[in-house]
């Protein structure tokens, strides 16, 4: 388990993380927020990458220091956004290499790729340049050599941008998979990939940190402000160009008409009713600060 307290981190004048105290226990916990909220920030203070500026971090009951780094990092996996996978390397070769690097022993290396390449079902392409992959077995090979060396604490940076569907849902599987036994902590745009996978939300906002623990809470946000409603052309541009109202979904029907959801304070027409909100719902109400 990952405790966290207090922890700021400031780029010179720029805070980017203020005070954030939270807990990473086993299973997925989401980490959502908009374009420079911090989440880069705080998952490269968790990979060890950054430090933070002030606060304290203990794992597994061990408390981070310069000290015992080495221990610290044993015990961490890290898929960053842009991950380097040595495109002319085989993908065995490859995790060997990231073994040795992370001074693992030769033997358990050997051991440790077979499984991993099991794991994220890549062993058919063991023999294969890593280059020849495609963007969702790379995935998976930045996933492998985050858990070759069997971290409790996995940390993901926006996973499945730019994956088709299926490799998508293949992604999520397999983190779901891997968060039985160890805490790992997801950062994504992509609503739909907590909704799916997470069992708690992180928020995040200019530096500031929201822990929810259930994906419920974060969803009440929109609770009686989104409203669902059968729409004509002409009555859906007349509610898009209304500004207080805000169209989350618009799926065209068969008859030409559109299946519409609106966030709004106040019932938007007549013939609009209530449903419930999704995440991604929740998430815009508390963003805007509603
Ligand atoms: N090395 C740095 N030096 C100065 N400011 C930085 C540095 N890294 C990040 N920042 C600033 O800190 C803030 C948080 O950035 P960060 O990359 O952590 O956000 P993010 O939530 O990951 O954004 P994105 O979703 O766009 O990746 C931003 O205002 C960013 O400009």
């Amino acid at each position: 388990m990952l405790v966290a307290e207090q922890l700021t981190k400031a780029y010179g004048r720029k805070t980017a993380l203020h005070e954030a105290s939270f807990t990473l226990s086993n299973g997925i916990t989401g980490l959502l927020g908009p374009n420079g909220a911090g989440k880069t920030t705080l998952l490269r203070i968790l990979s060890t990458y950054h430090q933070p500026t002030t606060g304290k971090l203990t794992l597994d009951g061990v408390q981070w220091s310069r000290k015992n780094m080495e221990h610290i990092r044993s015990l961490i996996g890290y898929l960053p956004q842009h991950v380097g996978l040595f495109p002319a390397l085989t993908v065995r070769e490859y995790l060997s290499y990231i073994g040795s690097m992370r001074g693992m022993d030769s033997r358990l290396v050997k051991e440790r790729t077979e499984e991993v390449l099991h794991e994220v079902n890549l062993a058919d392409k063991a023999r294969e340049q890593v280059r020849s992959l495609s963007g969702g077995m790379k995935q998976r090979l930045g996933i492998a050599q985050a858990i070759l060396h069997e971290p409790s604490l996995l940390l993901v940076d926006e996973p499945t941008a730019g994956l088709d569907p299926e490799e998508r849902i293949r992604f999520r599987n397999l983190v779901k998979r891997l968060a039985f036994n160890r805490a790992v902590l997801l950062s994504t745009h992509i609503t739909g990939d907590i909704t799916m996978t997470c069992d708690r939300v992180f928020l995040m906002k200019q530096g500031r940190l929201e822990a929810h623990e259930h994906v419920h809470s974060v969803t009440g946000y929109a609770s009686g402000r989104v409203w669902g409603l059968y729409a004509g052309r002409e009555e859906y541009e007349r509610l898009l160009g209304n500004p207080a109202l805000f169209i989350t979904d618009a799926a065209q029907q068969i008859g030409g008409g559109y299946n519409l959801r609106i966030i709004a304070q106040d019932e938007p027409c007549a013939g609009a009713e209530l449903v419930q909100p999704t995440l991604e719902e929740g998430y815009m109400v508390w963003l805007n600060g509603n």
